[in-house]
């Protein structure tokens, strides 16, 4: 599959997804939200999905909740992020409200970020309620990356960030939604903030890949936010967050370095400066030597 230091991978397509969790390869996505992040990902072969998320809103626009982010801004990142992305497959999160209206709003909005975003595929959050619109998205050629358990983009609705299915009436919900999504045709349904006994069950009944955030080790795959593993979010950090760099410390004191020789005139030297071609400075009138 060409996953060599230094070898091009192949483009991940949703086959590729299919054989991973035959093989019992553990499926990577990782967030981007522009041009150098999603280079950044591709020069890694051993990453199989990119994702511009929703949390493009709070990670990297300032807004307090995804629900703020309008399709434009999505379409104005994932043209960026498609700009940068070789061989990972490129899906990018159906903003709120932009697939709820109606069907054919929802195929519309979809097309848009096909057509203007350059993404592969869609991912939409909800149970039930949009078991239709993944199953219309799909028969037109649309991939659809479901989205159960934990849905932020309904955090007022439910008063909070809370885990889903922790008793077995809840559980049994996530479950049939994770079912009637698989039977809609969706390609890969992201289980987030579920028990890990809840992701192992729903990842052991499902043929497409289940790919995990706070639902524990035995997902089919793991997804993480950008932010989240850089370092670099200063927000909540979610219990299921390991923070893999310290990329806010380096930033930092590359700042710090930077004003510091600004400030004691080190900054630039002779080396990082241009010279003139034997223009004599001292017989140039004072006007133009203010030039
Ligand atoms: N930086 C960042 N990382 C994310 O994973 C992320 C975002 N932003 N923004 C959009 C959504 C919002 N997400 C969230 C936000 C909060 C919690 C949270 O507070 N979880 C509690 C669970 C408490 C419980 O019920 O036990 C936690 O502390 O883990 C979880 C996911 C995931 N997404
Ligand atoms: C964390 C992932 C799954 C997501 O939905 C997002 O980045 O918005």
């Amino acid at each position: 599959m060409g996953l060599h230091p230094g070898v091009p991978r192949k483009k991940v397509t949703l086959e590729t997804l299919h054989s991973l969790k035959a093989n019992k390869t553990p499926i990577t996505m990782i967030t981007a939200y522009d041009y150098p992040s999603a280079v950044a990902c591709s020069s890694n072969p051993s990453v199989d999905i990119v994702l511009v998320g929703d949390s493009l809103a709070q990670v990297c626009l300032g807004y307090a909740s995804t629900t703020e982010l309008t399709l434009s801004e999505m379409i104005h990142h994932t043209r960026a992020v498609a700009r940068g992305t070789t061989h990972p497959l490129l899906v990018a999160d159906m903003p709120f409200g932009t697939y709820t209206v109606s069907r054919s709003d929802a195929i519309k909005n979809a097309v848009r970020l096909v057509q203007e975003g350059r993404v592969e595929a869609i991912k939409m959050e909800g149970g039930l309620e949009v078991v239709e619109t993944v199953q219309r998205l799909t028969e037109f050629g649309i991939p659809v990356m479901a989205h159960v358990g934990l849905k932020p983009q309904r955090h007022v609705a439910l008063s909070g960030f809370r885990i889903q299915g922790k008793d077995p009436n809840s559980a049994k919900q996530v479950i049939k939604e994770a079912e009637a999504l698989q039977a809609a045709g969706a390609f890969s349904i992201v289980l987030e903030g579920v028990p890990k006994e809840l992701g192992r069950c729903i990842s052991n009944r499902l043929q497409i890949p289940t790919i995990g955030i706070g639902a524990g080790p035995a997902t089919d795959g793991q997804v993480l936010v950008w932010d989240d593993i850089m370092g670099t979010w200063n927000g909540h950090k979610a219990k299921f967050v390991r923070r893999f760099g310290n990329v806010q410390a380096e930033r930092d004191s590359a700042i710090k370095r930077y004003v510091e020789a600004v400030r004691d005139g080190s900054f630039p030297n002779d080396s990082e400066s241009y010279t003139s071609d034997k223009v004599e400075w001292e017989s140039l009138s004072p006007a133009e030597s203010h030039l």
